[in-house]
């Protein structure tokens, strides 16, 4: 295994210094000969950016992403473990799905690809899957979710949050009342009745969030939440958190940066679930990545086919790419602080997903070399026919964002050099 030298990189914005990693490890001691030298003056290492919400579309969608595309677009990103949803085709509820698609993460060898199980039965929202064989199955499932979907009949979330107390699961929840969003287009305000399209209220969200803090306060079980996209919601978890319900919650880099007055152009890459929202949204959602109250930015990366996005608004699929363009994002709205930017892209998703080996502390010799080296000052104007990604659906077209993301360690092996992705 190659020995690496990283000359004169700065670990989360600290002095500048060389970080040595052997047999896939951080060294204390000098890399020895033969030692790979990566001149790193002016980066900044991260522990490996870990995404709790990713679609990869296999089974069934190969067309839109594979694992392994899906892989090489998150290594491009940063990252190197991403949690895989289930609302793939056949749905990842069983097993033999999980399992699959953990082993073609394996395969690809580029991030860890943790799957996660479906809640019920076909994300159909009747019965529960089989959420104990997933979780003994070599996938070892601890998140569950039929995210695209919501668990709206709150017995069956109750049970689901009893069952995975057992063996320390998470129940991650699409917060989305179907009766309040039938029809929905985007964000129910101001803009949605100019242009005269069916709103998503906020209510919609909020009364799901609500409803379940309490079944998981109730149980004493670990509640995630999806895509946090109000400050009503923000309020909703702010209190549940000072109660100690075991409540955690995640924002998109979109829900962070973009509004529902994008919708005006009728351009359907700013289609996406939760909606894009008010810009006091935005304030209240940034404020409460700082604060704690969001303890995760995750990436809903929503791959979509040229024909399921370049049509009619009405008619296209929502969604957005992001594995690619997360870090970036994030850089521009908080600027350069590092130690929560490691804390809500690597930490906190590498603890709620039960990722031993991620979110590690690079300045401790014997950690895993699973890191990230970012230029900040580099600036890309972002132009979708360079995604890795098999799907151009960037809400970030044209738009010039701080931070290149350099080179991606896994154990100690590149997966990103030069910007460029090995094999
Ligand atoms: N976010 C989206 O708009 N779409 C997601 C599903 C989801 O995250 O709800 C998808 O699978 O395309
Ligand atoms: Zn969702
Ligand atoms: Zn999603």
């Amino acid at each position: 295994m190659t020995a690496y030298v990283m000359k004169g990189v700065s670990l989360l914005g600290a002095a500048p210094r060389d970080l040595v990693v052997r047999d896939g490890r951080i060294a204390d001691e000098p890399p020895g000969a033969g030692a790979e030298v990566i001149d790193a003056a002016g980066l900044v290492a991260l522990p490996g950016l870990v995404d709790l919400h990713t679609h990869l579309r296999e089974p069934g969608r190969e067309d839109a992403e594979t694992v392994e595309t899906g892989s090489r677009a998150a290594a491009a990103g940063g990252y190197t473990a991403v949690c895989a949803m289930a609302n793939t085709s056949p749905v990842a509820d069983t097993a033999g799905v999980v399992e699959q698609v953990w082993r073609l993460g394996r395969e690809a060898g580029l991030v860890d690809v943790q799957p996660i199980g479906a809640v019920t039965v076909g994300l159909a929202g009747r019965q529960l899957a089989e959420l104990g064989a997933m979780a003994t199955s070599a996938a070892q499932v601890r998140i569950f979710s039929d995210d695209g979907h919501c668990v709206a009949d709150p017995r069956l979330m109750r049970r689901a949050l009893e069952y995975v107390k057992a063996f320390d699961g998470v129940i991650a929840q699409h917060a989305e009342e179907p009766r309040l969003t039938e029809g929905a287009q985007m964000h129910e305000g101001e803009v949605s009745t100019r242009l005269g399209l069916t709103g998503w209220p906020a209510v919609a969200e909020e009364a799901i969030i609500a409803r379940d803090v309490l079944l998981a306060e109730h149980v004493g079980s670990r509640l995630h939440v999806c895509h946090v996209s109000t400050a009503g919601s923000v309020e909703v978890l702010r209190q549940a958190k000072a109660r100690g319900v075991r409540v955690t919650a995640e924002v998109t880099p979109h829900h962070l940066l973009l509004t529902d007055e994008l919708a005006t152009s009728y351009d359907p890459v700013y289609k996406v679930n939760p909606p894009l929202r008010t810009a006091s949204d935005v304030r209240a959602l940034r404020q409460a990545l700082i604060d704690g109250v969001i303890d995760v930015v995750a990436t809903d990366h929503a791959p979509h086919a040229v024909e399921d996005k370049e049509c009619e608004w009405a008619y296209a699929r929502p969604g957005m790419v992001g594995l690619e363009t997360a870090l970036p994002v994030v850089l521009s709205v908080l600027g350069e602080q590092w130690e929560l930017i490691a804390e809500r892209m690597s930490r906190a998703p590498a603890r709620i997903a039960g990722l031993a080996g991620h979110g590690g502390d690079l300045a401790a010799a014997g950690s895993p070399a699973t890191l990230t080296l970012v230029d900040p000052a580099a600036r890309r104007t972002v132009d979708p026919s360079d995604l890795v990604s098999r799907s151009r659906n960037t809400p970030y077209a044209g738009t010039t964002l701080p931070g290149r993301i350099v080179a991606t360690f896994l154990r100690g092996e590149p997966t990103v050099l030069d910007g460029k992705v090995v094999r």
